[in-house]
């Protein structure tokens, strides 16, 4: 998609872009000394108009760092960004107009004001006309379930509650592109289905180009068809997640409640890795369908019931780098 897309039609553009800080570092009792970190070290990628991008790495990778430099917070130190064709930290206010942002970790709402209130101070801020202002309102109220939170201040909301009438803050001045920082961190899983079902219709009903960081991967299986990964401040791999799997080999395991007690299970496309008492877990390929395999157990055995976990981004990620793979997706 993003190769064939025209200049048009590129939302996000990054070309070779760097980040680096300069630390001031004790050594010993007296002596200070310089250091430079590099937590954006030559990154260089194209978003396109409507595409819905992971942007996956272990801590301290330098994802916040690259968000920052697109909304305008921060200025690289070396190379070229451009968001919808603006520089983003000559123009801040001027983009402004055309992001969301969410960070999962801290709110953008007023804690002592009611959610209304919140959102008629956005409305102000970015000089939201009216019509537009109450539509887009009413629609994240209706889709986020937000109707009977709107009097209510924030302070008192719980996190996933919290968590959507940000996602609402963040839409109401209709954004072209929205990052997302951990946008289900935190939330329990009914939570977590509402916001990713309201991002996948946002993303599919206004072409609305999103850029998500997170630690869960069922975020990504769920609402991103590309995946990037960065580490140490460098594109490591820019891909299908079904090929980041690959490439890492990783691992999927289901976890099986039999009625009782018994020897390990035997199913062709997994092996039994755990056995205590009546539970069992079994490790598949997680480019895998989970589907005939939970065919196979349920044939085969007593099942009381069973669920799948995902592997942790870590793990996929240390996996990639053990194995020095060089897919054809890997970039860097
Ligand atoms: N203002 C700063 N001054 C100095 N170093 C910084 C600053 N901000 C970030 N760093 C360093 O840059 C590197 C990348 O940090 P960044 O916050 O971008 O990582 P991250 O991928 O977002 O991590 P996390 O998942 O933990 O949020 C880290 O080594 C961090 O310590």
């Amino acid at each position: 998609m993003t190769d064939m897309a025209g200049p048009d039609d590129v939302l996000v553009e990054l070309d070779g872009v760097e980040k680096v800080f300069q630390v001031r570092r004790r050594v010993g009792r007296l002596r200070r000394t310089r250091e430079e970190v590099r937590a954006v070290d030559g990154i260089s990628f194209r978003v396109a108009r409507g595409e819905m991008v992971g942007y996956i790495g272990p801590n301290g990778a330098g994802k916040s760092t690259t968000i920052k430099m697109l909304t305008g917070i921060l200025t690289p130190s070396g190379g070229r960004l451009r968001v919808a064709g603006i520089d983003p930290s000559r123009e801040r206010t001027r983009l402004a107009r055309r992001i969301g942002v969410v960070f999962g970790q801290r709110t953008t709402l007023w804690w002592d004001l009611p959610l209304r209130d919140s959102y008629a101070l956005v409305r102000r801020m970015y000089r939201v006309p009216e019509a537009r202002f109450r539509a887009n309102l009413e629609r994240c109220v209706e889709l986020l379930d937000l109707g009977a939170l709107l009097d209510v201040p924030v302070r008192q909301l719980s996190l996933g509650q919290r968590m959507r009438g940000d996602i609402a803050a963040a839409l109401l001045h209709d954004p072209e592109v929205l990052y997302l920082d951990e946008p289900t961190i935190g939330l329990d899983v009914i939570s977590k289905a509402k916001v990713r079902t309201f991002l996948r219709d946002l993303n599919v009903e206004r072409r609305t180009t999103v850029l998500l960081t997170t630690h869960d991967l069922t975020d990504i299986e769920q609402l991103c068809s590309r995946v990037m990964v960065i580490d140490h401040g460098r594109l490591m791999y820019d891909g299908a997640l079904a090929g980041l799997h690959e490439v890492g080999e990783s691992e999927r395991t289901l976890v099986v409640d039999l009625e009782r007690e018994l020897p390990p299970i035997e199913v062709a496309g997994a092996r039994t890795v755990r056995v205590e008492g009546p539970r069992q877990w079994l490790a598949f390929p997680a480019s895998a369908s989970a589907a005939p395999l939970v065919s196979a157990v349920a044939a085969g055995y007593p099942l009381v019931d069973l669920s799948v976990r995902e592997p942790d981004i870590e793990d996929v990620i240390a996996r990639m780098y053990a194995l020095g793979s060089t897919g054809a997706e890997r970039v860097g």
